[in-house]
């Protein structure tokens, strides 16, 4: 972490944190009353996103990305999702909040919800300002939808430039690339398997998100 003053809020990200057995009592070891912030979006996404990663870092070392199916079906061609798979296991949220959950608080863990937070920034931003105890700042103006990008970026009026150096930031881009296109069987394997894993994690937190109900209509109905 960096060295802050008092008074400062000092965030720091590491999407790996979430995941890794060891993080959360060496977190606990050097803050207890820190406050933890989580982003969680559709967890097809997720791997789709990871498998992206995947492509990416093949391509630039000049290798054949393997195809999805391999990193997330089980190796017989029974077309269903290996639960031991690493990408499938990061989509396991319940699994992981759990083992935070074992050293902190409910209350200081926030879900930011990442599928709005694409869609409609401002207001996810104003419930972390909020969770973490700030002034409320960040106004819905300070968002402008970049239709290259495909997603918010900040305005102008907020960059840290000065005068004519004060453009719209976005994110880099590695961030928010195009995702592979993925056969709809592996899709709908994918669907299903975290399915199965949704009221496990509306019990953890007592929240639902958009991608359940859209599972819960799709599968619930078969
Ligand atoms: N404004 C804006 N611009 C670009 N991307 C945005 C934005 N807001 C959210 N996102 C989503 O952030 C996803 C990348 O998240 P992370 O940086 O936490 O992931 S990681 O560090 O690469 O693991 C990235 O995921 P992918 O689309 O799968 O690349 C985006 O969906």
């Amino acid at each position: 972490m960096p060295l802050s003053r008092p008074g400062d809020v000092t965030l720091e990200k590491s999407p790996a944190y979430f995941v890794t057995e060891a993080a959360p009592a060496r977190v606990w070891r050097m803050n207890t009353s820190i406050q933890l912030i989580l982003i969680l979006r559709d967890p097809v996404d997720r791997v789709v996103s990871d498998y992206a990663q995947h492509v990416h870092r093949r391509v630039s070392k000049e290798l054949p990305p393997k195809p999805i199916e391999s990193l997330v079906l089980t190796r017989n061609g029974d077309g269903r999702v290996n639960p031991n798979a690493k990408m499938v296991q990061t989509s396991l949220y319940h699994r992981h909040l759990r083992r935070w959950l074992r050293y902190f608080k409910p209350d200081q863990i926030h879900l930011v919800d990442g599928d709005r937070l694409v869609s409609q920034p401002h207001s996810e931003l104003k419930q972390v300002e909020d969770f973490l105890g700030l002034k409320r700042h960040i106004r819905p103006e300070h968002f402008v939808f970049n239709a290259t990008k495909g997603f918010y970026c900040l305005a102008p009026s907020v960059s840290s430039g000065r005068g004519k150096k004060r453009r719209q930031r976005c994110l880099g881009s590695e961030k928010g690339r195009r995702h592979p296109s993925v056969a709809n069987s592996t899709l709908t394997a994918l669907r299903h398997f975290f399915a199965g894993h949704d009221e496990r994690l509306v019990q953890l937190t007592g929240r639902t998100f958009d991608w359940m109900r859209r599972n819960a209509q799709q599968f619930g109905e078969e």
